[in-house]
């Protein structure tokens, strides 16, 4: 295998060492999805319905950086779900882990490397709108880049236009199609009572944000607050692939000043469990539907 030169002035890995990378993890399988599932935290659950499946560990691709936090197990899986090629990538890169932000979405680019078209992007976030309750999904139809607002966008660095164009436009980056087909396939299991759609804004984290923070938040129109995605969905918006996201509604931030009730990541980990059987039907369903 050649060697992995990540240069850092055109953000850390090469267009060579993306096909690299591609190469490497296709050795393990003859499928070749055109769909691609980003899992979030403590939603990996939706692999174990997968078809077939063919786990391909991070750590048994040199050069692959490895997930470290709880919830997220550092696999990809390729294999079958509603009757569609799939490949899910099953734990995935934070910022907060200490990943700079280009490394954080290098998946995205080695999945388009790898044939993907569609991108479907999971997360467990704060719920922010007072309307929603913990346990809400909340289909992704905007999205706040706090960190690319100041400054840390995923696209900063030397442009390789093989990846893209230098310059994108990120309105409209959640397919309305995709929007569509998800919502019906929720509201035909009957859950249309715990249906959101709304804007999901990134932090850095790993702080969950102070009472003054999430105010901000909300006033900056945000719906669901988490500390993933973003970076991901503008990468595959860059390589011109399709996009879907939705937000488990893990717990609702606590906006009053004083408030005893603390949130943990165990607390974010218990709803996503409670939601894995849900996430499972609803993914089967949703991705037997995408063309
Ligand atoms: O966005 P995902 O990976 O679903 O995880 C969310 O949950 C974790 C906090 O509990 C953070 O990583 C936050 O981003
Ligand atoms: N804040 C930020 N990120 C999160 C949260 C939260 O409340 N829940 C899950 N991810």
């Amino acid at each position: 295998m050649a060697a992995i030169n990540a240069d850092l002035s055109v953000n850390g890995y090469t267009f060579e060492d993306i096909q690299t990378l591609a190469k490497e993890i296709l050795k393990h399988t003859s499928l070749r999805p055109k769909i691609a599932l980003i899992c979030g935290t403590g939603l990996g659950g939706i692999a174990e319905v997968v078809e077939n499946p063919i786990t391909v560990p991070y750590e048994s691709i040199p050069g692959f950086p490895v997930s470290t936090v709880e919830g997220h197990s550092g696999n990809f899986v390729f294999g079958t779900l509603g009757g569609k090629q799939v490949l899910l990538m099953r734990g995935r890169l934070h910022y907060y882990e200490g990943y700079p932000m280009w490394k954080v979405a290098m998946p995205v680019r080695v999945m388009k490397a790898m044939g993907i078209e569609t991108l479907l992007l999971t997360n467990a976030a704060g719920g922010l709108n007072p309307k929603y309750n913990t346990g809400d999904l909340m289909i992704i139809k905007d999205h706040i880049d706090l960190p690319g607002l100041t400054g840390e966008c995923v696209l900063i660095g030397k442009n390789d236009t093989r990846f893209g164009p230098r310059f994108i436009a990120t309105n409209a980056t959640y397919d309305h199609d995709l929007r569509s087909k998800f919502k019906q396939v929720v509201l035909e299991l009957g859950y249309g009572n715990i249906l959101q759609e709304g804007v999901y804004i990134m932090i850095g984290g790993p702080t969950f944000s102070s009472a003054a923070e999430a105010r901000v938040l909300r006033m900056f129109g945000a719906d669901a607050v988490g500390m993933s995605t973003v970076p991901e969905s503008v990468v595959g918006r860059h390589s011109g692939m399709r996009i879907f996201g939705v937000s488990l509604i893990s717990d609702m931030v606590d906006m009053e000043d004083g408030s005893k009730f603390l949130v943990t990541h165990e607390d974010v980990l218990k709803t996503a469990n409670e939601r894995a059987l849900l996430m499972q039907k609803v993914f089967v369903k949703f991705i037997h539907l995408i063309d």
